[in-house]
């Protein structure tokens, strides 16, 4: 058996059709969403990150704005950034590119940006409305593989899903996301501390990789005929390299690849982020 490719990029320009319209709705409201991105220092992936965030707020519609600052901004120096975009009315969400120069207080950063204007849905009061089944922001790799999943109609309710890694970012949210009353997963999650890995991933209908580990998911570790998830990405002199190992697409009946899989969908779900906070603020106006 060949796995099915769960498209992202297909998925993705399928969610740019809809926000595209959500954004011309909201723009003849006169409430234009705009995004801001804030980014410190030169690392080159994340400039490249960046640069895909505003392309695709282009093709949808929604204003962008960019703060690169440099490397050696202070703690305070940058919050007075945050402070800025957080009373300016052109930007209607932002991010701070993650991760930032290790002299920073991430936490503190993340805890600076005003709750309504949280476009990654990382942001506590976020993670908290999360726990509590409180409408709000989600994290966006967790919301796009849940949208990957739906799109091609795998199985979400009752089934058991592995997500491998414990990030906040990924799996800590997506255990969170998973377990909801709508979602209705049975979830482990795994670490570093997982005794038998192999075991814990060969009883999943759903495996998400969020580990950073090249290769760490190999044929043997899939039961035949579940969905693969990939979200893994380590920079190799070869190229990028996923958590899951090329040979699980013989043994997988679903697979999202890296790259062409959950991180399109990420980036999607940012602007989906963006638009549903436009349409909850022009919902609370009238
Ligand atoms: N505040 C913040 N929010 C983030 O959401 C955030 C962040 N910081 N820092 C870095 C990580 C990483 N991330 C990716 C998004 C898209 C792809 C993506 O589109 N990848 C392509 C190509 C891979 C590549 O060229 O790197 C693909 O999988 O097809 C990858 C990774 C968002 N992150
Ligand atoms: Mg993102």
């Amino acid at each position: 058996m060949t796995a099915t490719i769960l498209d992202g990029k297909a998925t993705r320009d399928a969610i740019f059709d809809d926000l595209r319209v959500r954004v011309a709705a909201l723009t003849a409201k006169g409430v234009t969403p705009g995004l801001a991105t804030v980014l410190v220092g030169d690392d080159p992936g994340s400039h490249a990150y960046v640069r895909g965030k505003h392309a695709d707020c282009a093709k949808v519609g929604i204003t962008s704005i960019r703060r690169d600052l440099p490397a050696d901004i202070s703690q305070a120096d940058l919050e007075a950034v945050l402070d800025d975009l957080n009373a300016d009315p052109a930007c209607t969400g932002y991010i701070v590119q993650l991760p930032v120069p290790k002299h920073l207080d991430t936490g503190a950063l993340l805890e600076r940006i005003a709750p309504a204007k949280d476009a990654d849905g990382l942001h506590p009061v976020s993670l908290g409305k999360l726990v509590l089944g409180e409408p709000g922001p989600l994290p966006c790799t967790p919301s796009g593989i849940v949208a990957l999943l739906r799109r091609y109609e795998v199985p979400i309710a009752g089934a058991q899903v592995c997500v491998v890694g414990r990030g906040v970012t990924v799996g800590r949210p997506l255990g969170l996301l998973l377990t909801r009353r709508s979602e209705n997963a049975t979830v482990t999650l795994c670490h570093t501390g997982t005794k038998d890995l192999a075991a814990e991933v060969r009883r999943a209908d759903i495996v998400v990789a969020a580990a950073g580990v090249a290769g760490l998911i190999t044929a043997d570790m899939v039961k035949p005929g579940a969905a693969v998830l990939d979200v893994g990405i380590t920079r190799t002199d070869e190229g990028l390299r996923g958590d899951v190992h090329p040979d699980v697409r013989e043994v997988a009946g679903f697979l999202a690849p890296m790259p062409g899989g959950v991180g399109p969908m990420t980036r999607a779900m940012l602007l989906a982020n963006v638009v549903e906070a436009a349409e909850r603020s022009l919902a609370a106006q009238s």
